[in-house]
């Protein structure tokens, strides 16, 4: 007989829009979502033995998400992750961890004749603010928090060299080339405690969110980067430095190449080396550099 490894079950892409009112001032603010819920426990014998008086129907839990962010604020998407997750493992007592994870979209406010609209929002990019919270039934919550999607480019101020050369090398050294990624970073809290920890440490999570959104823009638009090994080493340094309460930072950069094109076939054009301008952007293949960095000491819950 087989018997099940693991299992965890719930609603994807769940997608959910909150507006806020502020009567007064005359101005709305909006947040939109994507969630997913996966919930594990004692579920196995759903599975096994088709036994569905174990199964909280994954439509349930997409109703819970619409009846959370309206009796809850959706922002920051930490503490409305945490209130998600700490509501399945309270609610149903066979169920032991819920897995959430909210990917907020941007909606930046219009600028209209130098003054910021009341209403009335536009999506400046595909970059996401996303969190995954592991809520285990009293044992705490497990929040990782990061920025995906943050494309960015700069055309000088890097360079790779120094690199492994034999056989299989033809990848010339330059002290000057392209750098482009697109940027997917996350930070991971030390534990805390319950829901009343992770409330008491709201202002918390937007101060490391633009901390990190600027430390990763101003190391990459300000070093003169010897690689993107080294110079994502020095975001995460700089991350775990600014916010006390992380214990690890990670980064996975694709490198988007840009190939320097041979013109020298049409009436001699120099566009190689200190000449070129006209560049072809590459979709594949592309480097992709991963790391993961902790403070040499760990720490403990909050
Ligand atoms: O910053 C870089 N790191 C690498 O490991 C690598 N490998 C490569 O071909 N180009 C680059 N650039």
């Amino acid at each position: 007989m087989a018997s099940i490894v693991s299992a965890r079950y719930g609603k994807d892409n769940v997608r959910v829009y909150k507006v806020e009112r502020d009567e007064k001032l005359g101005t709305q603010t909006v947040t939109e979502m994507t969630v997913c819920v996966l919930l594990e426990g004692a579920i196995q014998t759903s599975y096994t033995k088709a036994d569905n008086s174990v199964v909280v129907a994954t439509d349930s839990m997409k109703n819970t998400v619409y009846i959370k962010a309206k009796e809850n604020p959706v922002t920051p998407p930490e503490l409305f992750a945490s209130i998600l997750g700490t509501h399945f493992v309270e609610t149903y007592p066979h169920i032991t961890t819920a897995n959430i994870k909210v990917v907020t979209h941007r909606w930046t406010r219009m600028t209209i004749d130098g003054k910021p609209h009341p209403h009335s929002f536009y999506r400046d990019g595909n970059e996401t603010r996303n969190v995954e919270a592991v809520v285990r039934k009293g044992q705490g919550i497990d929040i990782r928090s990061g920025i995906v999607g943050l494309l960015v480019l700069k055309s000088t101020g890097s360079q790779f060299h120094g690199f492994v050369r034999d056989e299989y090398t033809t990848l010339p050294e330059v002290w000057d080339r392209i750098l482009s990624t697109d940027v997917d970073c996350g930070w991971q809290w030390k534990t805390f405690s319950g829901l009343t920890a992770v409330r008491s440490a709201i202002p918390k999570f937007d101060q490391a969110w633009n901390g990190a959104r600027s430390i990763t823009m101003k190391t990459f638009a300000e070093e003169n980067s010897p690689s993107v090994q080294n110079t994502m080493y020095k975001m995460c340094n700089s991350i775990l430095e600014a916010v006390p309460e992380v214990e690890t930072v990670d980064y996975a950069l694709p490198n988007k190449h840009y190939f320097e094109i041979d013109l020298s076939w049409h009436k001699g054009t120099k566009n190689t080396g200190k000449d070129a301008e006209v560049y072809a952007p590459q979709s594949g293949p592309n480097g992709l550099i991963e790391v993961k960095v902790a403070r040499s000491q760990k720490s403990s819950k909050l």
